[in-house]
C-alpha cells in the first residue's frame, strides 16, 4: 500500500506531501515492522528491476521460440475447454496477473478520485478538497455553535461558494477609486443587541450565555493591573526616551492606557529622529530590518512592496502572500479605536536608501544591493520567503516607503510567551486544521488552560473579531508578557497579512466566535457605536490622516469594514438566537432537507 500511495502522488508531483504520509505511516508501526515496510519497498524495486531485465531478453528471444510454461499448457491438451477470458488469466504469469490487478485498482482509484472532486468531498475525510471550496465542520453542529447555521445563511444571500463572500466594486459602499463615500445610515439599528447591553449595564440580566457582561469580564474588572515597572521596581530617569518610559508603562491588562500621550510621541520619534543604524531582523518569514535611533530607540521596519491597491494575488494561500507595510499602519490605528490598545504604535515614512539604510548598515545584507533595469535602487536581504532578485524591495529612484513599529520591551526586561493560536490554520494547501472539520471544536479549547477560565477566551474573540475586520488570515501564534502570566492580554502582533483583499469578506476568521458564541460586553458595545454612530471606516481614515505616508488605506478597504461590522453584529445576533432557541438548528436544517 505505501508503495502504490508513493507512485500515485509522485504521478501528482506532490513530493513533500508523499514524504510526510509516508513517514507517519511507517512511524506509527512497531519497529521489526517498519524493517519490513522498507523492506518491501527496497524488495519492489528489486522486482521491478529483474521484471526490466527479462523484458528485455524476451524482446531478444520471444519470437523465436514461446515461453517453457506455454509448451507445458499445450500438453495439458485432456483438460476442458475454457471460456477465452478465463485462458488468457491462467496463461498469465503471476506478477502479470499482479500487476493487471494493480493496474486496475489505480484506474479504479483515479475514478474515485474524479468523483470525489466533482462532489468536492473528502474521500479520507481530512483530506482537503483540491480546489477553492472550503467544507468547515461537521454537517451538522455538535457544539451549539452558530457556525454552520450562520455560514448557511451568509450564503443563501451570497453568490460565494467557500464560507464567505465575494463582493463587485460596485455592490460595495466604496468605490474601486479613491474617493471617500460616506456608507448610507444603517437601516437595522441592532435595537435587540443594544436592549441586552443596556439591561445588562442597568443590572436586569445577571448573566448572558453569549454577551460576557462587564462585572464578569477580568479586563474591566483588573482588580490588579501592574506595570512593568511597578513589577521589576524600576522607574523611568529623567532623560528616558518615550520608548522606555511607555515599556515601563505597559500593564497586566493593556498594552498603554486610553489617550497616553506617549503614543504619539513614539509616532513622532519614529517618523523624524536620524536613523543611526540599520540591521536586517533574524527570524520570521520576511525581510524586516531593526531600525536604531539615537537615545537607544529602537523600531521594527517592513517595506513597501506595492501600490495601496495591489490586492492578494487569487491564486495565492495566506501563507504565501506578501506582507504589506500599509496594513501594520492601518492595524495599529484600528486597535487603537476599537480600544484594545494591544497592538504597538506604528507609523510610515519615506526613507532614502542610500543614507538611511545602506550607508548604516553592514555585513552580508550590503551584497544584496543593485540598481535595476528601471534605475531604481533596490535591495533583497536574506530570508526564507521573497529574499531574491525577483521579489527585490526596490526604491523611486532610491526613496522607501516602509512602517515603522515600535520596538518592545527586550527580553531582559520583559520576556514573553508565544502561544500556538487554537484557530491557527494548517499552512498547507490541502490538509485542514481541527476547528474545520469539528463543529465543537469550542468546547475542546474552553475546557484546556488557559482558556478554561479568566480573560483568555475572550481576548480570542475580540481577535477574531480584529482580524475579520483587517482580513488577516496569518494568527497562528500569539505572545504575552510572561512576568504577568495567564492574566494578560494578549498582543496584537504581525498584521503584515493583513488587508489583502478589499471586496472578500473571509468568515473564516470569525470561526472563533461563531464556534463559542462568545463576545465582550465591550466589544459589542464598540462595534454597535461605529454601526449606529461614525462609521468604522470614517474613523480609521481620520486617525491615519495624520501619518506621513497618508492615505493609509485605498479605500475600498475602509469600506469593507462598515460591511464586515455588520457581519459581526449579524453573527453575534445569529448566536443569540441560537442560545435562545436551541433547537432551531434542527428545524432550519429539516426546512432545507424539505
Ligand atoms: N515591535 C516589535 N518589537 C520587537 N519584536 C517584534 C516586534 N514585532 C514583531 N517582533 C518579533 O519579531 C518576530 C517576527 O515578526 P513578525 O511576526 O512581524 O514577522 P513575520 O516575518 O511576519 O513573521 P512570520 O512570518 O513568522 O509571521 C515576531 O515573532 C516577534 O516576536
Ligand atoms: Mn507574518
Amino acid at each position: 500500500m505505501e508503495i502504490s500511495c508513493n507512485w500515485l502522488v509522485h504521478r501528482h508531483g506532490e513530493t513533500a506531501f508523499n514524504e510526510d504520509s509516508i513517514n507517519i505511516r511507517v512511524s506509527r508501526m512497531p519497529r521489526i515492522m517498519r524493517t519490513n515496510a522498507w523492506l518491501r519497498v527496497r524488495g519492489a524495486t528489486g522486482w521491478a528491476r529483474g521484471r526490466w531485465r527479462r523484458r528485455v531478453a524476451c524482446a531478444r528471444d520471444c519470437k523465436r521460440s514461446p515461453p517453457p510454461s506455454d509448451h507445458a499448457l499445450t500438453r495439458r491438451s485432456p483438460s476442458p475447454p475454457r471460456r477465452p477470458t478465463a485462458r488468457i488469466m491462467l496463461n498469465m504469469k503471476l506478477k502479470e496477473r499482479l500487476a493487471l490487478a494493480i493496474s486496475a485498482f489505480l484506474v479504479l482509484f483515479t475514478l474515485m478520485l474524479i468523483v470525489d472532486l466533482q462532489m468536492d468531498y473528502g474521500i479520507s475525510g481530512h483530506r482537503t478538497p483540491l480546489h477553492g471550496r472550503v467544507k468547515i465542520g461537521d454537517d451538522v453542529d455538535k457544539g451549539g455553535s452558530a457556525y454552520i447555521e450562520f455560514r448557511k445563511r451568509f450564503l443563501q444571500k451570497s453568490n460565494g461558494s467557500n464560507g464567505s463572500r465575494e463582493y463587485e466594486p460596485s455592490e460595495t459602499s466604496g468605490s474601486a477609486d479613491a474617493e471617500p463615500r460616506t456608507p448610507a445610515p444603517p437601516v437595522d439599528k441592532y435595537e435587540d443587541l443594544q436592549k441586552i447591553l443596556h439591561d445588562q449595564l442597568l443590572g436586569n440580566i445577571r448573566y448572558h450565555t453569549v454577551i460576557v457582561a462587564p462585572h464578569r469580564d477580568l479586563n474591566v474588572l483588573r482588580p490588579e493591573n501592574p506595570t512593568i515597572g511597578e513589577m521589576e521596581d524600576l522607574e523611568s530617569s529623567i532623560n528616558a526616551s518615550h520608548l522606555e518610559k511607555f515599556h515601563l508603562n505597559i500593564a497586566q491588562h493593556e498594552l498603554y492606557e486610553e489617550g497616553e500621550p506617549l503614543v504619539d510621541k513614539i509616532l513622532k520619534d519614529m517618523i523624524t529622529l536620524p536613523i543611526l543604524h540599520v540591521e536586517q531582523k533574524e527570524g520570521g518569514t520576511q525581510l524586516k530590518l531593526i531600525i536604531d535611533y539615537p537615545n537607544g530607540i529602537q523600531a521594527l521596519f517592513k517595506p513597501m512592496r506595492f501600490a495601496r491597491d495591489v490586492q492578494t494575488l487569487p491564486n495565492h494561500f495566506y501563507f504565501s502572500d506578501y506582507e504589506r507595510h500599509n496594513a501594520e499602519i492601518a492595524a495599529f490605528h484600528l486597535d487603537r479605536i476599537l480600544g484594545f490598545r494591544r497592538t504597538v504604535p506604528v507609523a510610515g515614512r519615506v526613507l532614502n536608501m542610500t543614507t538611511e539604510i545602506y550607508d548604516v548598515t553592514e555585513g552580508d545584507i550590503l551584497k544584496t544591493f543593485f540598481v535595476s533595469p528601471a534605475n531604481n535602487f533596490c535591495f533583497h536581504g536574506k530570508c526564507s520567503y521573497y529574499c531574491d532578485t525577483g521579489h527585490a524591495i526596490c526604491g523611486n529612484p532610491d526613496m522607501l516607503e516602509g512602517s515603522f513599529a515600535a520596538f518592545l520591551p527586550s527580553s531582559d526586561l520583559a520576556e514573553r510567551k508565544v502561544w500556538r493560536h487554537p484557530w491557527r490554520r494548517s499552512y498547507h494547501k490541502r490538509r485542514k486544521a481541527q476547528w474545520e472539520l469539528q463543529s465543537d471544536y469550542c468546547i475542546t479549547v474552553k475546557t484546556t488552560p488557559p482558556y478554561d477560565s479568566g480573560r483568555r477566551l475572550l481576548d480570542l474573540m475580540d481577535m477574531s473579531i480584529f482580524d475579520f475586520l483587517t482580513g488577516n488570515m496569518d494568527r497562528h501564534h500569539y505572545e504575552t508578557f510572561k512576568m504577568f502570566g495567564n492574566e494578560t492580554f494578549p498582543l496584537h502582533l504581525d498584521q503584515g497579512r493583513a488587508f489583502g483583499k478589499a471586496y472578500h469578506d473571509e468568515l473564516s476568521i470569525l470561526a472563533p466566535l461563531l464556534q463559542c458564541c462568545l463576545v465582550r460586553h465591550t466589544t459589542l458595545a464598540t462595534l454597535l457605536k461605529f454601526h449606529n454612530g461614525k462609521p468604522l471606516s470614517a474613523a480609521l481614515r481620520d486617525a491615519m490622516s495624520s501619518d506621513p505616508v497618508s492615505p493609509v488605506l485605498w479605500e475600498p478597504h475602509l469600506a469593507a469594514l462598515d460591511r464586515r461590522v455588520i457581519i459581526i453584529l449579524n453573527a453575534i445576533r445569529k448566536c443569540i438566537d441560537q442560545s435562545e432557541n436551541p433547537n432551531v438548528q434542527e428545524l432550519d436544517d429539516m426546512a432545507i432537507a424539505l
